[in-house]
């Protein structure tokens, strides 16, 4: 079985299209968990344009509520980042090296020449219990670096997974996010996974059970446009049990 942690970035979006708290980031990370989910994923971004850092401290007081269940903020660890997650204190947090003016992310952490600001930035996190994960590019012979500069788990940047999964490509490359997945394991690591990820093609990544959470929101959103938010969100967890 894998974990879902939904993304609710894109509720954020909806929500400050119109300057008011509707939808509410809160209520839908409720009715999100109370269907079964395991967690939900907040990205705030430097610009705030869709989950706030207003969110994070909001949906922290909400999974208090909610024991064995786990709120994750991803993002880049600069100094307004890491004091908006050192306050809210989630139970996981997924670095991710995106730049400020990125429309979303598109690649992983390059540790070799990164390593030396990581390095302390994952100790003073996990310093206060915070889970560590490391977005990475699906490259089996990084990870054993990402587990000695510290990290707990990885997240694999599936991007190529999905654009690739209705192509004559997609056995090879599912071959290489499982093999990345297994390099990861054998460092030590924990393996999370996620962007695009879809009701079509998340069954086929996470079947041979090495990827412990996945987190998925853009794709999600728009499913639900057609099925509706309680429906989706079953069939995720049907496809992940
Ligand atoms: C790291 C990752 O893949 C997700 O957090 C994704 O970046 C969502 O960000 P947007 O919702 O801004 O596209
Ligand atoms: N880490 C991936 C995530 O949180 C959501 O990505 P996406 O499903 O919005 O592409």
């Amino acid at each position: 079985m894998t974990h879902l942690s939904v993304n609710l970035n894109k509720i954020g979006l909806l929500r400050n299209s119109r300057g008011r708290d509707y939808p509410n980031v809160v209520e839908m990370a409720k009715r999100t968990l109370d269907l079964g989910a395991f967690g939900v994923t907040i990205h705030p971004r430097p610009d705030q344009r869709h989950a706030t850092y207003k969110d994070a401290h909001d949906l922290k007081n909400l999974l208090k509520k909610y024991p064995g269940k786990e709120l994750n903020i991803e993002g880049f660890p600069d100094k307004e980042f890491l004091n908006v997650v050192l306050e809210a204190q989630p139970d996981q947090c997924t670095l991710v090296p995106d730049d400020p003016n990125q429309l979303t992310s598109d690649h992983g952490w390059n540790i070799a020449r990164d390593q030396d600001a990581l390095r302390p930035v994952i100790g003073k996190l996990k310093a206060q219990g915070i889970r560590v994960v490391l977005f990475m590019d699906p490259i089996a012979e990084n990870m054993k670096l990402a587990k000695e500069v510290g990290a707990d788990r990885v997240e694999l940047y599936t991007e190529e997974y999905a654009s690739q999964y209705d192509t004559e490509e997609r056995a090879a490359v599912l071959q290489r996010y499982q093999d990345a997945a297994q390099a990861a394991l054998d460092a030590g690591l924990g393996v999370n996974a996620g962007h695009d990820l879809d009701l079509s093609n998340v069954e086929a990544l996470c079947e041979n059970g090495a990827i412990t959470e996945v987190s998925i929101g853009h794709a999600l959103t728009v499913e639900a446009l057609e099925y509706g938010w309680d429906n989706v969100v079953k069939m995720y967890l049907e496809k992940l049990s």
